[in-house]
């Protein structure tokens, strides 16, 4: 079966202009593969490039050499090369991120927020605006916030208010980096079972999980990602 989303000789380096071009190399030879309903979590070092990775992934950051090969329309689009326009497609329709910080819209109720990408996929307002209220609700969002802008929220209700922005839209691909660092213990476990829940749907997912709990509830497996200084 073709993956949902795989990597095929990934490398990337950054260049350093102020610093005489002092060339950093952070990923080399990546080839990661991800099936439908499967979570991957991302392992290594601090320092050794899984954000990096992360943001080559959701075409952040275009490749130094080779593929990343995502699953959209029945095909396979690679994101370090493809047209802008078709990167903004994919994310659309088959590839969400949930990144660690909210970035927030100014004036732009939480509500709305959360219902955008559903509304951006096809979904009406109305329903969409339900299924943002209720996903905020189980996320323990209290209701009164829901009409409000959440710059001012604490780190962990903006932490959830992404989440549930990410989790909403139901996306074949998911990218979840760090879904858990500002949650207490019991917002933890709702976040453990949204991301088992949509595996159990086929979502493909790929994670960095610091918090070893999380990890072990959701990774069927775990994919080394190796400093370059170390591999070479
Ligand atoms: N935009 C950039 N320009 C230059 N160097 C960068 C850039 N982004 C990351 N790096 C460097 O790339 C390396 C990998 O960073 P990255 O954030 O991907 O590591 P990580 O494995 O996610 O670390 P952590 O677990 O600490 O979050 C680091 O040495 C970092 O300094």
């Amino acid at each position: 079966m073709i993956p949902a989303l795989r990597t095929e000789g990934l490398a990337k380096a950054f260049t350093l202009h102020l610093q005489g071009g002092t060339r950093i190399p952070v990923l080399g030879g990546v080839d990661l593969a991800v099936q439908r309903g499967e979570c991957v979590a991302l392992w290594g070092p601090s320092g050794a490039g899984k954000s990096t990775l992360m943001r080559c992934l959701y075409g952040n950051y275009g490749a130094g050499t080779g593929r990343i090969l995502l699953r959209h329309r029945g095909e396979e689009l690679d994101l370090a090369t493809a047209d802008p326009r078709a990167v903004i497609e994919a994310r659309r329709e088959t590839l969400g991120y949930v990144s660690q910080f909210l970035r927030v819209i100014p004036r732009v109720a939480t509500r709305d927020i959360v219902a955008e990408p559903m509304i951006a996929r096809g979904v009406p307002r109305e329903e969409a605006l339900a299924r943002a209220t209720a996903l905020l609700r189980r996320l323990n969002l209290p209701d009164r916030l829901h009409g409000l802008p959440p710059a001012t929220f604490s780190g962990g209700e903006q932490q959830r208010v992404n989440l549930a922005r990410g989790f909403a839209p139901g996306y074949p691909v998911l990218l979840l980096d760090e879904p858990t660092a500002s949650l207490d213990a019991a917002n933890r476990a709702i976040v453990v079972a949204l991301i088992n829940e949509a595996k159990a749907q086929g979502t493909a997912i790929v994670g960095i999980f610091h918090d070893a709990e999380v990890r072990e509830a959701v990774a069927d497996r775990l994919f080394d990602v190796l400093p370059q200084q170390d591999a070479a």
